[in-house]
């Protein structure tokens, strides 16, 4: 579970997170959503410990992680997959999966088989720099690179920004199957409202730097959608 209660948080003098209270359930599938500039990507960022928080407080799995650095979150089992995917392009595509393999969680140095058998394209390009790959390998590698350390909570900032459906469609089988062979909690920041239906049991709508409102997918309707997400 990932609580965050009254969280501000400014850049500067500018306040982008305004006493911000959101749970997030073990195993559940939780989209956080609205419109650009709301501070979707700021919320990420600080349960990622990425940056601080003004006040307010942040535990994951029961532990109090406001005032812990980014290098505790894969320590205690947060993958993120940022926004603009931030793969090594000078690195091949098995030194960026082995980078993660440095943190203190993961006692084998070998990148486990499985990341593979969810992205096989991955195995067959090996040697090739990360620079050289499409968008949508390079995504893929970006969601691989995070899951190398196994972890029970996987965060991704818009995974499908600028990528081809069929891997769209790829990459939301991939998390229903984390999901639901091993109870990963997956947490999407996610603007296109089919991708958020389709993987998505849970949904907070922010705007302003505020949760407006929460509740099953089944809750998000067309007034909602009209109010706080159509452009
Ligand atoms: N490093 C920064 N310094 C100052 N302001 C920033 C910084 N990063 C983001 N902002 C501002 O904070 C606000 C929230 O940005 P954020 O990226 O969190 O929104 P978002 O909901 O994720 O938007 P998008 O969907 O476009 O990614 C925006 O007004 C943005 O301009």
């Amino acid at each position: 579970m990932i609580e965050l209660k009254a969280v501000n948080q400014k850049y500067g003098g500018t306040q982008i997170l305004w006493d911000l209270d959101m749970q997030i359930k073990a195993g559940s599938r939780t989209c956080i959503m609205g419109r650009n500039g709301v501070g979707k990507t700021t919320l990420l960022k600080c349960i990622m410990g990425m940056l601080p928080l003004s006040t307010g407080s942040l535990t994951i799995n029961g532990q109090d992680m406001g005032k812990q650095s980014v290098e505790k979150r894969p320590e205690i089992g947060v993958g993120y997959v940022p926004q603009g995917r931030h793969i090594f392009g000078q690195l091949t595509v098995e030194e960026n999966l082995k980078v993660s393999l440095n943190c203190k969680r993961q006692s084998s140095k070998e990148i486990p088989e499985h990341v593979f058998d969810l992205f096989p394209v991955l195995k067959e390009m090996l040697q090739r720099r990360g620079g050289d790959l499409s968008g949508g390998q390079q995504q893929q590698l970006a969601i691989a690179r995070a899951l190398v350390l196994n972890p029970d909570i996987l965060i991704l900032d818009e995974p499908n920004e600028g990528i081809q459906p069929n891997i769209v469609q790829l990459i939301r089988d991939v998390l229903l199957k984390l999901n639901k062979e091993q109870g990963m909690t997956i947490v999407l920041v996610e603007q296109k409202l089919p991708f958020a239906r389709a993987v998505g049991e849970y949904f907070h709508l922010m705007e302003k730097g505020e949760v407006v409102a929460s509740g099953n997918m089944e809750a998000l309707d067309d007034k909602l959608v009209a109010q706080y997400l159509a452009v």
